[in-house]
């Protein structure tokens, strides 16, 4: 039991790291706090939050009384999750994926590759010893608070590094996450505002919370578009009523818009919502109501999944379908779905009911009762209900006109 006793615990400076490196330390853990700069940024003060965040970080290992460490992936980070990759249409990165049109998930990524990556590796090597690890895999639950739960986020991780994390975190509500805070002497941390994505990793096990990231911390208070444009060339287009294809208005980049959002088309008063990207002619079709029929699709296409516990799960390898849920954002409600599988490790995501906003570059994480199953990166989307609609009034009229030119159809 010896070699167990070492967790590397990673110290935001926010109240919840701090709360279960003092949980470890109960538990009789020798424990070891890590801050991580992964973004380096200046406020408009001149200010870098993360130094302030170090601080807090530092103090708590002050508190706790354990070793505290420092490590820098702001290099890494910048190359796996952030820049653009001109050379090569293959990036994966935020600006790459922005550029192509889609919705990406920096916060996915940060997990997978910097803190269940380099920072997992970073433990293991350096402050670690020797360690004997059951080689079960494990499985990755949902929190008992279902409005701190992380699993969407950690839905890409490897088997590998889950297998030396523990979350000390994941039965508790965030209330008595304060709670104990405040009655340890852990002030400093409780006032601060949940901003950024999650993590806590460790070394011979790692300690990480199953609790949740609000967003994505590096872009901060400032406005998005401002932001994005900052990296990426503006690229004017049009904006397009999908129902009478009238020219509503102009926007700087396609790429600033996700489906389902709010369009703001200067000089009109009603909401108009993003149902569609052109990438070619580079304009976004919108439609008048927040529940347009364009909005909504039952059918999806992802990558090849990543699967936490069993590769693929054996129910859907034998009867190539499975039911269970998906969410593609943080924190909504799960929907019931059937999943297809196909030869290259890629699924077709059928949902009982049409859902709204699904838009490509998005995760689709799949669950089955409170266990995340893993994930994949939405790669196709089926034609919306409203594109069904209009297809299914022109066969009436013209019978020999085929109602989907997407072609889209999941083959069991
Ligand atoms: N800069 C960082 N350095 C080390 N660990 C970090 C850092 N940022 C996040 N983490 C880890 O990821 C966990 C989840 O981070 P998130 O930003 O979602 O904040 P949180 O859930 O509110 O947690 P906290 O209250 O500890 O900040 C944190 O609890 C911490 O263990």
């Amino acid at each position: 039991m010896s070699a167990l006793r070492h967790v590397v615990c990673a110290l935001s400076g926010g109240v919840d790291s701090a709360v279960a490196a003092l949980l470890l330390r109960r538990r009789g853990y020798q424990v070891t706090g890590v801050f991580m700069k992964n973004w380096d940024s200046l406020d408009e003060h001149g200010v870098c939050a993360a130094d302030k965040d170090c601080e807090d970080a530092y103090k708590v290992c002050r508190i706790l009384d354990i070793p505290f460490h420092q490590v820098s992936y702001v290099k890494e980070y910048w190359n796996e999750v952030f820049r653009l990759f001109t050379q090569g249409a293959n990036g994966v990165t935020f600006l790459n994926e922005y550029e192509k049109g889609r919705t990406p998930n920096p916060d996915i990524i940060c997990n997978k590759h910097i803190k269940f990556s380099c920072f997992y590796h970073y433990a293991v090597d350096n402050l670690g010893k020797e360690s004997e690890f059951l080689h079960l895999p494990v499985k990755l639950l949902q929190a008992a608070d279902s409005f701190k739960d992380q699993t969407f986020f950690l839905s890409q991780v490897s088997q590998d590094a889950l297998r030396r994390t523990i979350f000390p975190l994941g039965e508790l509500t965030k209330e008595f996450v304060k709670k104990i805070a405040a009655e340890n002497r852990l002030h400093h941390v409780l006032q601060k505002k949940e901003v950024g994505p999650s993590l806590a990793s460790a070394h011979i096990m790692l300690a990480f919370l199953l609790f949740q990231s609000m967003g994505i911390c590096f872009i901060g208070k400032r406005n998005f578009e401002h932001f994005i444009l900052q990296y990426l060339q503006p690229r004017p287009g049009k904006f397009i009523s999908i129902e009478d294809n009238t020219v509503l208005g102009t926007h700087k980049g396609w790429f600033l818009y996700t489906l389902g959002q709010r369009a703001k088309i200067s000089g009109l008063r009603e909401p108009w919502y993003v149902v569609e990207k052109d990438g070619t002619k580079g304009d976004v079709l919108v439609a008048p109501q927040v529940d347009h029929p364009a909005l909504y699709r039952d059918l999806l296409r992802t990558n090849r999944v990543h699967w936490i516990a069993e590769e693929p799960p054996a129910a859907l390898v034998r009867d190539k379908m499975m039911e269970c849920h998906f969410r593609f954002r943080h924190q909504m409600a799960l929907v019931p779905c059937v999943l297809t599988l196909n030869q290259d490790g890629t699924v077709w995501v059928t949902a009982v009911k049409a859902v709204r906003g699904l838009a490509l570059g998005q995760f689709a994480v799949f669950y089955k009762g409170d266990e995340c199953l893993g994930s994949g990166k939405i790669l196709r989307l089926g034609p919306s209900a409203y594109t069904l609609q209009k297809g299914k009034n022109r066969t009436k009229v013209a019978p020999e006109v085929s109602s989907d030119s997407s072609g889209l159809h999941p083959t069991p």
